[in-house]
């Protein structure tokens, strides 16, 4: 006889896991089922391990850049290190342990829907009254000729890499292109990053995008736009990648970096009235259900694929499920690329403000113009933000920067588009002084409403 559980979490990634500890704390009776490891892309191939591997990029940048101390020296082999404890070794039996003893039913195997809230792993069936999908994205692969003949590698082979190429070719200049770019230049690898794109991040203001190239630049990095590669080679040890504006780069390693595919292929969601969308992602409401009795979360529904959004989804679950439910929101979510310095944003580009019919005005701050924080904080003083305003309603519809530390303090942004709180509100706020938060008035005295 199959077993029977209040919930079924396919896919225990960040998602996954707040769903599951959720439902977990409010008594229920959960199964986790995981195929890989328990923590997901998240925790052993992607955020944790880059972002603990820019760290020390970033803290010898500042002491390169600020005044009077110095002689900050990167360890490759230290950095490894503790990037592989970060990611735990690539064990999870840590959490496999930590879920049985939350009372969950911990499965480790591949989950597919058999039916209506039914599902197999391995061979054991299992009925739920509830059936989370939370499976996640693979790495999209980009169709150019020859590719299988180069040494390619995508998250998951460079954020576990035991030694780093000498020179690399990173294709794909959004955030993961970025990151990687810089993490391996400031490590001293030759990289070439070639994006598709007339500038990089393409989703984010083209202002954003200029000033990323500027100081991927600064940083050594050899970026090329609005070009993508048509063919691949090898010649002897390189990989070589011809594009399409008529020239070629070479690499030991070709790195991509070209976006995400959802994982929904032979899951088996069709038979449970499931609707997947063109790139194969799960269509979900506003309280992230698919289906009766079926709901998805995280990257598999592609709606900003991020590791906090992917949480904030098990949390809007969760609590449907728990019988008080409340709709997602997404405005105002931060998007933050920990380069040196950071790029932040929030809300709106002008672009997709004008596609809603918003009527808008801009105003950009050169930090170290208007503020004494950046000239506190380094010797070379950086930093740029930028405010996208509504003159009708008179409040903030986006707001990015690129400067230090500037994932922290984009969240201030990000809480005013979020609640609309009204500029004068904004204006009438007080910063710490000298904080990089204190841009914010400068910006703000700058738009012409
Ligand atoms: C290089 C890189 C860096 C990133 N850095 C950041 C960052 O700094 N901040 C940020 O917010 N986001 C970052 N992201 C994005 C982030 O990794 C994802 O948004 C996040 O992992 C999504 O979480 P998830 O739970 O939806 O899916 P995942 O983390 O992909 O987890 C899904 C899980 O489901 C399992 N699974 C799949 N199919 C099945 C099945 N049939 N049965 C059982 N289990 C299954 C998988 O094995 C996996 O463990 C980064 C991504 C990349 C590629
Ligand atoms: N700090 C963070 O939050 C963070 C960091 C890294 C990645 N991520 C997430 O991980 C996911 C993957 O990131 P990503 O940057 O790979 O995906 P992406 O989809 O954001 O960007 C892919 C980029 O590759 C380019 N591209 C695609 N095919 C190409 C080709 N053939 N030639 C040249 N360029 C090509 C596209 O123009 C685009 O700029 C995203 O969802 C991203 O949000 C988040």
């Amino acid at each position: 006889m199959s077993e029977h559980v209040d919930v079924a979490v396919l896919g225990m990634g960040p998602g996954g896991e707040v769903a599951a500890s959720r439902l977990l704390a409010a008594g229920k009776r959960v199964a986790v089922v995981e195929r890989e490891l328990i923590g997901g892309e998240c925790a052993y191939w992607a955020c944790i391990p880059s972002k603990t591997v820019l760290r020390p990029p970033e803290a010898a940048g500042e002491v390169e850049r600020a005044a009077g101390v110095g002689g900050a020296q990167l360890d490759w082999a230290e950095a490894r290190e503790y990037r592989d404890y970060m990611a735990r070794h690539l064990d999870d039996a840590g959490q496999v342990a930590g879920y049985g003893k939350q009372g969950a039913l911990v499965l480790k195997g591949e989950a597919q829907i058999s039916g209506a809230g039914r599902i197999v792993v391995d061979g054991q069936e299992l009925t739920a009254d509830h059936l989370i999908v939370a499976t996640g994205s693979d790495a999209h692969t980009p169709p150019i000729d020859g590719l299988d003949d180069v040494t390619t590698w995508t998250n998951r082979e460079t954020y576990t890499a035991t030694n780093l190429p000498a020179r690399a070719v990173i294709v794909g200049g959004s955030a993961a292109g970025v990151e990687t770019a810089q993490f391996l230049a400031r490590f001293g690898v030759q990289v070439t990053l070639v994006q598709r794109g007339d500038r990089l991040l393409g989703r984010e203001e083209p202002r954003v995008g200029e000033l990323a190239a500027t100081y991927l630049r600064k940083s050594g990095v050899d970026v090329r736009t609005g070009t993508s590669p048509t063919k691949a080679h090898r010649d002897g040890a390189h990989s070589v990648l011809k594009l399409d504006d008529g020239t070629a780069v070479q690499g030991d390693v070709v790195i991509l970096a070209t976006g995400r595919n959802p994982r929904t292929a032979s899951l088996g969601l069709a038979q449970v009235g499931v609707e997947l969308g063109e790139r194969g992602e799960v269509l979900i409401d506003e309280h992230c259900r698919a289906a009766e009795g079926v709901w998805a979360i995280g990257d598999v529904t592609a709606v900003l694929p991020f590791t906090h959004v992917a949480k904030y989804q098990g949390r809007i679950v969760a609590d449907a499920i728990l019988g008080r439910p409340h709709p997602a929101r997404y405005d105002g979510i931060p998007r933050v690329v920990f380069a040196a310095p950071e790029i932040a944003a929030a809300g709106l580009t002008q672009a997709q403000a004008h596609k809603q019919g918003l009527r808008t005005v801009t105003a950009e701050v050169d930090l170290a113009q208007a503020i004494a924080r950046p000239w506190t904080y380094e010797r070379d003083p950086c930093g740029h933000l930028g405010l996208l305003a509504d003159p009708d309603r008179r409040v903030l519809l986006g707001a990015w920067a690129v400067a230090p530390q500037a994932g922290e303090w984009i969240h201030q942004a990000s809480l005013a588009i979020r609640a609309g709180i009204g500029i004068d509100v904004l204006l009438d706020q007080v910063a710490q002084f000298p904080t990089y938060t204190e841009g914010y008035l400068a910006a703000l005295e700058a738009l012409d409403l």
